[in-house]
């Protein structure tokens, strides 16, 4: 699913998809902020493929305890999902509770079996570090999952570039990654950064909505990325 660039309608509502469907390639649903989202993926008759996102709330996410993992393990049997974003902290080991590397493993396997691609996510709600941690983290992402996604908070211009430079080098190295900026000196980003690699864009289909600073309505960001492509036209 990751092989070209991807874009994404972030939403709590998979009612939304049809709305969705002339400018994004997949819906990303937030598990996370829904109510009853099982019983809504049950439902889901929409065309677009998802990726199912239950944001731990360590990670800034609503989804609180172990039980996140087991509304994942029901998504991912969804026909619809072609997807699953799992936490890198969790996947890696690196989260205090060593309970969640076992779930969150565990999970990764089962989504391996079901043939649904895992993007392996960290977030940073603060600052963007330097290119080099930049890097290092998306090589460690990318090797998790089968997309490496971060996001980091932009507080000035040259944190825009840093994110920039490391997709560049992390994408030269043969990872597959995902990127972009938080926060107003960082959205930019979201339509640059897909022209170095980045194979996945966010954006929600009612900007009221918004699941991420500086995120651009769909529209606009499907309108931006196309326009930067070589042939100015959508894949
Ligand atoms: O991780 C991401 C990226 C994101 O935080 C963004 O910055 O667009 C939006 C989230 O919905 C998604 O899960």
């Amino acid at each position: 699913m990751f092989e070209e660039f991807v874009l994404a309608a972030s939403t709590a509502d998979l009612s939304e998809e049809p709305a969705a469907r002339g400018h994004a390639d997949a819906v990303e649903f937030r598990m996370d902020l829904a109510s009853d989202p099982l019983d809504r993926l049950a439902g889901y008759d929409g065309d677009l493929p998802l990726l199912v996102t239950n944001r731990a709330s360590w990670e800034g996410g609503e989804a609180d305890g172990l039980g996140r993992y087991d509304a994942l393990s029901d998504a991912i049997g969804h026909d619809a999902v072609a997807a699953v974003d799992v936490e890198l902290a969790a996947l890696r080991g690196t989260h205090p509770d060593p309970v969640e590397e076992s779930h969150a493993t565990a999970l990764r396997d089962a989504a391996r079996e079901e043939n649904v691609e895992v993007v392996a996510s960290v977030h940073d709600f603060e600052s963007t570090p330097e290119p080099a941690t930049l890097v290092d983290l998306l090589a460690d992402a990318a090797s998790e999952g089968d997309v490496g996604k971060l996001a980091t908070t932009a507080t000035a211009p040259a944190d825009a570039l840093a994110m920039i430079e490391a997709t560049h080098e992390a994408t030269a190295a043969g990872h597959r990654v995902a990127t972009m900026c938080m926060g107003e000196p960082g959205r930019h980003t979201r339509a640059v950064t897909p022209v170095y690699g980045s194979k996945i864009g966010y954006a929600p289909v009612d900007p009221a909505d918004a699941t991420a600073p500086g995120q651009y309505p769909l529209a606009t960001l499907r309108e931006l990325v196309d326009g930067l492509r070589e042939d100015g036209t959508r894949e």
